[in-house]
């Protein structure tokens, strides 16, 4: 039986007769194949990594697993068409804390469309994407039983600025992410540090992306994923996967700074946050009248 992610945080949504990804009770997700260059990309990227001997284990880790293609009934009611059948990164969660971090400053590539590339930098400019080498593209922390997630909609992601991008990876490990102005951090450590953590794993990944030229990621998003009942009880099992490479490329033996220079700006803001967990943000010091 096919329904709607329950954790999806950005991208398309199968909601309102849109098209949009689908789940299964057996660990799938189902991503539609987009009928344009982007599905063809994406698909040939799944491919060749399932193939390339040259992708070590450990960074096939932070990967999706991808199962091939398969016809089912499309969410936006169109019939049968091809999507992507990949591991859902959600069904072993309950209840997952999960943010979206679009890496690299520039989205767009140059061989993309003028109108394209102007759609892309407008986003790019107006987001943090261009100041950071990042930009938050969605996120969800679970709070408690009584107040469920903080979830914010999103406009307002798309407007947050550098302060506020601080302040969401402080409230992502928080205790109390609906209600607080001031994050506690009390899940920091478990979830951020540690050999598990993921400031590890993102070293892990920069330091593959230090050497491969294989691939150059386009709006390529890591998405950090825990499970909050499992951190408070000392269990971090926190995890960072990559989705989304409808706009990946072939890196023709050059690294791929776009990626590496965001990589690098994510895991000093993470690292940050370790060092001064009870740092207060720019916005924390203001009076509540003008914190909005
Ligand atoms: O179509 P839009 O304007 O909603 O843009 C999509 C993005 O939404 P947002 O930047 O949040 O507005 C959307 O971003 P998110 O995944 O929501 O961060 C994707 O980047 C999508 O790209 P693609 O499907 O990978 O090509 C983007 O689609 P394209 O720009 O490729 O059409
Ligand atoms: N394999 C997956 N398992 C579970 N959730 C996923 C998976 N891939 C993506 N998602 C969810 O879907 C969102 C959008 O994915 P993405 O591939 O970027 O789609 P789009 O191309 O529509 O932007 C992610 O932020 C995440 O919440």
């Amino acid at each position: 039986m096919l329904k709607v992610p329950d954790h999806q945080v950005a991208g398309h949504q199968a909601r309102d007769g849109m098209l949009g990804p689908l789940v299964d009770d057996s660990g799938c997700f189902y991503k539609p194949l987009q009928d344009d260059e982007r599905g063809s990309t994406e698909l040939a990227f799944y491919t060749s990594l399932s193939h390339d001997n040259r992708i070590p284990n450990d960074i096939r880790q932070f990967f999706p697993i991808f199962y091939g293609t398969q016809l089912i009934e499309a969410s936006n009611g169109t019939g049968l068409q091809p999507h992507l059948v990949l591991q859902n990164l959600m069904s072993n969660h309950d209840k997952p804390s999960v943010m979206d971090v679009k890496i690299g400053s520039r989205t767009w590539y140059p061989q993309a469309s003028e109108a394209y590339i102007q759609k892309c930098l407008k986003k790019d400019k107006e987001t943090t994407s261009l100041t950071l080498g990042f930009r938050i593209s969605g996120l969800q922390a679970y709070e408690s039983e009584e107040s469920g997630f903080w979830k914010p909609k999103k406009k307002q992601i798309q407007g947050f600025n550098v302060e506020d991008v601080k302040l969401a990876l402080r409230k992502f490990v928080s205790s109390n992410p609906i209600s607080c102005e001031e994050p506690d951090c009390s899940l920091a450590a478990t979830i951020y540090d540690g050999t598990d953590g993921i400031l590890a794993q993102l070293e892990k990944l920069k330091e593959w992306f230090e050497d491969q030229t294989i691939f150059h990621f386009y709006s390529c998003s890591v998405l950090m994923i825990y499970e909050k009942e499992a951190a408070t009880a000392g269990r971090s099992a926190a995890q960072i996967k990559l989705v989304d490479f409808a706009h990946v490329l072939r890196g023709e033996g050059v690294i791929d700074h776009n990626f590496l220079g965001g990589l690098c700006s994510l895991i000093k803001f993470v690292r940050n946050i370790l060092n001064n967990p009870r740092e207060c943000t720019a916005k924390d010091g203001l009076p509540e009248s003008e914190k909005k």
